[in-house]
């Protein structure tokens, strides 16, 4: 049987003087090294998507992160800082994605700003700037550190007893995550059940119950895959959801 198909929705970049439909190395490498699945990126073209003909050939959905911010209109805020990045035809092109694939059942892993993504996209709302909530930790990578130490464990996450999380991880009752993000859940979206908090209370990984995959964590379990135990488990458990998913999924006509 053929691998998997996992949709990786890009991001859109300026290389040089051109636009670019981009996704970074380390996101294609785990969805081929961990979840043992074939990656198809999806570019970034909003209402222009063509979501039922993707939707058709989707095994699994990879959301990945990203520097750039979920605009705030989409929770019906103003944009609290917008020196900040940007992605509009992310936006456009993976809100109404989610939606469609939570419908049809499509296994979705989300990180970091897909985890962002997801909740918006199901009703809920980001502090746009965790670092100014009262109580709330610096969830900031220092971005003059070198790559190793932005990514390096930063603190701990407890997980929910009995959560969808938990049983991935083998009945752990916390893990030490990495944390490079200035945005974070505020008003949890529709449906979704927590699956680890950090000490703060910030929500760092949520599950969808009732479809058969949906997985959004908060930190970056592609960092150096296969050195990470715990992030490997994760990965393994969205390629298993994948391949369950392709052995029911009709073959697109
Ligand atoms: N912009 C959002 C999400 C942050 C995020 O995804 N950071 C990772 C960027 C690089 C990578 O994909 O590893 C926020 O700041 O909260």
């Amino acid at each position: 049987m053929r691998r998997p198909i996992v949709i990786v929705p890009a991001c859109t970049r300026e290389l040089g003087n051109h636009p670019y439909h981009a996704v970074q190395c380390k996101y294609i490498d785990a969805v081929v090294q961990g979840a043992g699945c074939a990656p198809l990126i999806m570019p970034a073209l909003g209402d222009a998507s063509d979501f039922e003909t993707a939707l058709a050939v989707a095994d699994g959905i990879m959301l990945t992160g990203s520097a750039s911010n979920v605009h705030s209109s989409y929770y019906q805020q103003d944009l609290r800082d917008p020196a900040l990045p940007l992605d509009p035809a992310r936006d456009a092109t993976t809100l109404p994605l989610i939606r469609a694939a939570l419908k049809r059942g499509v296994p979705i892993f989300a990180v970091c700003r897909g985890f962002q993504e997801m909740n918006v996209a199901l009703g809920g709302s980001l502090h746009q700037a965790v670092q100014e909530v009262e109580g709330m930790m610096d969830h900031r990578e220092n971005p003059a550190d070198t790559l190793d130490n932005q990514y390096r464990p930063k603190h701990p996450v407890d997980l929910v007893a009995g959560g969808l999380m938990q049983r991935i991880l083998d009945g752990a009752s916390e893990i030490v995550v990495n944390s490079l993000h200035g945005q974070g859940i505020d008003r949890q979206g529709k449906g979704i059940a927590i699956e680890a908090t950090a000490h703060d209370g910030l929500v760092e990984a949520f599950s969808v119950p009732g479809v058969p995959f949906a997985l959004a964590v908060q930190w970056h379990p592609e960092w150096h895959l296969m050195q990470n135990p715990d992030s490997l488990r994760l990965f393994r458990a969205f390629g298993e959801a994948c391949r369950a998913y392709q052995k029911q999924r009709p073959e697109p006509a």
